[in-house]
């Protein structure tokens, strides 16, 4: 079986996703010219290793990367919520600007637990660039910390 035979219907092809990328860093790329320290930029794991491999070679500041995954007990697409921290960064976050990037926010449960444990560490900022957003979806309201700003690459209403 092909793997185009999974897919129902294509939202956005290949190059209109990688233009969007482009514009993303570029944004990120100015948003953040004259911070210092430069930002953290932490992929959520596993879903966001591909875009931030593609966003994060476009942006031009000196950058550090670092990884996190917070997990719901729950099946299938639907998260149980209250996710835990199942790994932590390996980077200090104190006094820091985090961007988190992410795939998908689709209840806001993962950005939610996620922000209050990039708090509890220190960090002075964090921002959220997620390739997808899904609003119709969201079930847990999150606050971005500090200044953090929120970069989103397409926001669809499907389910
Ligand atoms: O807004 P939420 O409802 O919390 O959902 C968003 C999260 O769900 C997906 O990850 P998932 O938990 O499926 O883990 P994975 O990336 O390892 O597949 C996605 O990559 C986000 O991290």
């Amino acid at each position: 079986m092909s793997l185009d035979s999974h897919i129902e219907k294509v939202l956005w092809t290949k190059f209109q996703i990688s233009k969007r990328v482009t514009e993303l860093a570029s944004q990120i790329t100015s948003d953040f010219s004259s911070v210092s320290p430069p930002p953290l930029v932490v992929g959520v794991a596993t879903g966001a290793f591909l875009f931030l491999a593609d966003l994060v070679r476009q942006i031009q500041l000196p950058i550090s990367i670092d990884f996190i995954r917070a997990e719901s007990y729950g099946s299938g697409t639907e998260s149980s919520g209250a996710p835990r921290i199942s790994l932590d960064l390996k980077l200090d976050v104190k006094e820091k600007h985090v961007i988190l990037v992410e795939d998908i926010v689709d209840t806001g449960n993962t950005l939610s637990c996620l922000i209050k444990h990039l708090e509890s560490k220190g960090a002075s900022a964090v921002s959220v660039c997620t390739l997808l957003d899904k609003p119709a979806r969201r079930k847990v309201h999150f606050e971005l910390l500090g200044d953090g700003k929120y970069y989103k690459g397409f926001e669809s209403s499907l389910s």
